[in-house]
């Protein structure tokens, strides 16, 4: 079995604060692994430093066998949400995608179509990203995340503003993600998601982990 993410003792300290303490556990490829804990517990910071976006004080992440920081400065091949997508408010959704995929150059038009189709919004549709609901907006977030088919992808709050039939949507298009190899760390304050979709379940409570 391939271990994608080992988290090694990691600590974060913010002004003096322990906002992660000690976290160690690791995931397996192919495993859709939840994360739950209060409001506040650490959950996106470990996001942040599993993305390679924050150095942890100490401890170490490495992902498929290769240390961040050390061995590679950012993880190859990672799918992000976190909790307020960024996008261009003036381009259209199509376009906010178009700008990020030109940036990797692994996909062209199709796949960001097909993305934004899977996630249940239309590649044709012109309006600024200015004028979406909070849902399509998580929709984009969706469909960014996944569109490069990475290895890894880290949904925080992944249904965030979407209503029962998204979700539904949401949680085969993560199955589907899960089917084709890739290995799923998501975050979610919805009993349902989890029990639906996780395999393994931690739970983060004042910065430290235990498995559920
Ligand atoms: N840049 C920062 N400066 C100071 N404190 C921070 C910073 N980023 C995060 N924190 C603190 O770290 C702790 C963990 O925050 P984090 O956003 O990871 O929680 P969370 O588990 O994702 O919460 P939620 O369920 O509300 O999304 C909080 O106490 C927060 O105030």
């Amino acid at each position: 079995m391939t271990v994608a993410v080992e988290v090694n003792r990691v600590t974060k300290k913010i002004k003096g604060m322990d906002v992660l303490h000690d976290i160690t556990f690791s995931v397996d490829k192919g495993k859709i692994v939840g994360l739950v804990g209060p409001n506040g517990s650490g959950k996106t910071m470990l996001f942040r430093i599993i993305a390679g976006l924050v150095k942890p004080t100490s401890g170490q992440v490495s992902l498929f066998g290769e240390t961040l920081h050390q061995t590679i400065s950012f993880p190859r091949s990672v799918g992000i949400i976190l909790e307020k997508p960024g996008f261009l408010e003036e381009y259209s959704g199509f376009n906010n995608l178009k700008f990020l995929a030109d940036i990797q150059k692994k996909i062209g038009v199709e796949q960001i179509k097909e993305a934004m189709t899977q996630v249940g919004l239309d590649p044709e549709d012109k309006r600024k990203v200015s004028a979406y609901s909070l849902g399509m907006k998580q929709k984009l977030a969706i469909a960014q995340a996944i569109m490069e088919e990475p290895e890894l992808i880290l949904l925080d709050e992944p249904m965030n503003g979407l209503d029962e039939t998204s979700v539904k949507v949401v949680y085969e298009l993560i199955s589907n993600q899960q089917s084709r190899g890739a290995t799923i760390l998501l975050t979610s304050h919805n009993k349902e998601d989890i029990e639906t979709l996780c395999d393994e379940v931690y739970k983060i409570r004042s910065g430290k982990i235990e498995r559920q």
